[in-house]
């Protein structure tokens, strides 16, 4: 049974796409009755990595062989490499191959990864099927499980293949994060930090203040949980496609994205999170640089992220970062970029970021050059 006190559910509201984000511990047993009750007399698929499969498949398979389902189960090697278009063929053509229909739900149980991958594998298949999202690392609790981004990486950028394309409920169980590897943990956390960072701050100082609490779980990592949620599925509410103000939520990608790119993805150098987090620092000193913001607010990011355990210079990837130009050709394919123009997300302080069109490609050069040689 789950305890209803600890229970917490945020609403996406996209109209006829709207779905809900079920949060708290042990709501990963209830998956079968959600999804009976979702999608009645339905198949069902389950995708995931090999880590998660095995701490977290046997539970997920019990509950749905309990609400009547017999679901296939599609196991990926786990890591960033694994958003890519071989993986996108094989699920595709293991959701075909078990003959799934559209109307059927594809289940993604992992983290960001598998529920990217999954999704859009999802969106492609039969031109949309159902889709589930059971995030189960911090960063896709928080973030990439909501708001229906999905997609593959590509030699040339990040997420530079993809679909918009909403799940139908997100399944958050808090307690699976108990199994998390710490330096996972610690790369969802820069997700959290962001919301506080973009338009926040009172929530900021509740993170600096209570980031301990969060790390050892309970009440209050659901709290932050819950409100990150509550901040994205805001945004995303009044902007699912990324019109406008939904850029906001990229703080720190367009550089984060870039040393994730020119690593070729590689998790055991940096994982999604801590290019975020290095990238939230960049972004606070392109702005201090730029006289948007003050010297004293880059500390402030720094310090706590720094606390967080995560990295804040390009010290992880310095050694494969052969010069300022070779990140330029990284951020020059960024998907903000409009008509050849670079647009950042940029910050007047805590909680003040803003989407900044036209940011001179030279400035940014000469930045990085500038961070390098530090
Ligand atoms: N769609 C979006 O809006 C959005 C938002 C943010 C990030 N992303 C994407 O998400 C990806 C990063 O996601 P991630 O940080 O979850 O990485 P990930 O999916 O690689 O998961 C991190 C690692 O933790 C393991 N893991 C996951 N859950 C676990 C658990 N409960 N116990 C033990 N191990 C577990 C995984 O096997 C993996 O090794 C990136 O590709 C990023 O681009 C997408
Ligand atoms: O949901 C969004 O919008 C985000 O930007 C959230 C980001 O944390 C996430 O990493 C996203 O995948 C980046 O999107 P992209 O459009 O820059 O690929
Ligand atoms: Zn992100």
């Amino acid at each position: 049974m789950i305890d209803e006190t600890l229970h917490q559910t945020v609403r996406v509201d996209l109209g006829e796409r709207a779905y809900d984000i079920v949060i708290g511990p042990g709501v990963l047993a209830e998956t079968g009755t959600y999804l009976a009750t979702l999608a009645p007399g339905t198949r069902c698929a389950v995708v995931t990595d090999e880590n998660v499969a095995a701490l977290h498949l046997d539970a997920v398979r019990a509950s749905l062989s309990g609400a009547g389902f017999e679901p296939g189960t599609l196991v990926l090697p786990a890591g960033e490499a694994t958003k890519d278009f071989g993986h996108l063929r094989q699920t595709v053509e293991a959701l075909l191959d078990a003959r799934l229909e559209r109307g059927d739900l594809v289940v993604a149980l992992g983290g960001g990864v598998i529920g990217d991958l999954t999704g859009f594998a999802a969106a492609v298949t039969r031109r949309g099927m159902g889709f589930v999202q059971i995030p189960t690392s911090l960063l896709a609790q928080v973030d990439s499980s909501v708001g229906g981004k999905t997609g593959i990486n590509a030699p040339q950028g990040k997420n530079l293949v993809g679909a918009f394309y909403q799940p139908r409920i997100v399944i958050a169980d808090t307690a699976v994060l108990d199994t998390l590897p710490v330096r996972e943990f610690r790369a969802g956390y820069a997700e959290v930090a962001k919301y506080g960072l973009i338009n926040d701050a009172p929530f900021f100082s509740w993170l600096e203040d209570n980031l301990d609490a969060i790390t050892a779980g309970g009440p209050a990592r659901t709290q932050a949980i819950a409100a990150s949620c509550r901040a994205k599925a805001a945004i995303v509410a009044r902007d699912e496609r990324e019109a406008g103000e939904r850029a906001l939520l990229n703080l720190g990608h367009t550089f984060g994205h870039a040393l994730e790119g020119i690593t070729g993805y590689r998790s055991d150098v940096l994982v999604h999170g801590e290019g975020v987090a290095i990238g939230l620092v960049l972004a606070h000193a392109f702005s201090a640089r730029m006289n948007l913001c003050s010297p004293d607010d880059v500390k402030r990011v720094t310090a706590h992220l720094e606390t967080a355990g995560l990295p804040t210079d390009l010290t992880p990837v310095r050694a494969h970062v052969p010069d300022a130009d070779a990140l330029m050709d990284f951020i020059a394919q960024d998907k903000k970029v409009s008509r050849g123009a670079l647009t950042f997300i940029l910050t007047r302080g805590i909680g003040e970021a803003f989407i900044a069109d036209d940011v001179p490609a030279s400035e940014v050069r000469a930045f990085l050059q500038q961070m390098l040689e530090s």
